[in-house]
């Protein structure tokens, strides 16, 4: 194995085996220990399912997926959603927790530090004694982050993460993310609608196609870190790495919609 994710012609097929869905087409993707590595594509194009694939939620129809466990002491993987997943009847601090109890990694004050080291990281310290019913959203986020962060997976994998969030948080937010992932270094795989999203986090942003999911381009991302949101934003390496992956994915995009208006016309004939 060369790399901490191997993808190796991996396809996945909702229902039957021979007549079902085919929602990815034999892909391959290697990912390099520490990478950060973003996903986009249409809607619809598997993206999803591949990180369930990556998760373990769900299981490829053919070809497989291997994710390199070299510290038995750190979980595989974490997983952030898009939507909240806190657990109302807990507080901040025992939600922040509840990934590393979970894992059974837990290992009373030093685990106890480092849960109230990224609740300081996502300014939730303060409110560690709330339920997550008085938290606004961009804090619940705050909270899968930390509660992700605080387990110290081998690799995190991020279901469009801030795709509920304002705009004006979703700033904050990314910046943020970008600020603890440069301290921290783990593989992540990020997916996203947001091309400008991709192009300030990832170290290379892939492609999908419209279903069946194949992989048809992949982009290194060669800007400096520290990534500042506002100041990447105006610079022009920033505005042609944008440009280039909407040339790629806009003729994708286009023909995800023609496929889906055929499936409601062919649905109602
Ligand atoms: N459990 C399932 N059973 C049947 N079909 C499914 C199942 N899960 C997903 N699909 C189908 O597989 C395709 C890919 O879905 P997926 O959610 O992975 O796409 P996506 O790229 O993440 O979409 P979006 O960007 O809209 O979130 C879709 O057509 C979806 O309807």
């Amino acid at each position: 194995m060369t790399g901490k994710i191997e993808v190796d012609g991996v396809a996945k097929v909702f229902g039957d085996p021979q007549r079902g869905f085919r929602a990815i087409d034999k892909v391959d993707l290697t990912i390099a220990d520490g990478e950060f590595v973003c996903i986009v594509g249409p809607s619809g194009c598997g993206k999803s399912t591949l990180i369930r694939m990556f998760a373990g939620l769900e299981h490829p129809s053919e070809g497989q997926i291997q994710i390199a466990h070299d510290n038995p002491d750190r979980p595989v993987t974490a997983m952030i959603f898009q939507q909240e997943s806190a657990f109302p009847w807990l507080t901040v601090a025992d939600n922040a927790a509840y990934g590393l109890r979970a894992s059974g990694t837990w290992k009373g004050a030093e685990s106890q530090e480092r849960v109230d080291y990224f609740l300081q990281k996502t300014g939730l310290y303060s409110f560690r004694g709330f339920r997550p019913d008085q938290l606004s959203g961009g804090m619940k986020q705050r909270l899968s982050i930390a509660r992700a962060f605080a387990t110290n997976p081998e690799v995190l994998l991020m279901d469009e993460p801030f795709a509920a969030l304002d705009e004006q948080n979703k700033l904050i937010m990314q910046e943020e993310l970008a600020t603890l992932w440069e301290e921290f270094r783990s593989t992540v795989v990020f997916i996203t609608h947001g091309l400008d999203e991709a192009v300030l986090l990832g170290d290379r942003v892939v492609v999908m196609s419209s279903a069946p999911g194949r992989f048809i381009h992949s982009l290194d991302i060669d800007l400096p870190r520290p990534r500042k949101s506002a100041e990447i934003r105006r610079t022009p390496e920033f505005g042609a790495l944008t440009a280039e992956l909407w040339d790629i994915l806009g003729h994708e995009v286009r023909t995800a919609r023609q496929q889906e208006a055929d499936r409601i016309q062919a649905a109602g004939r």
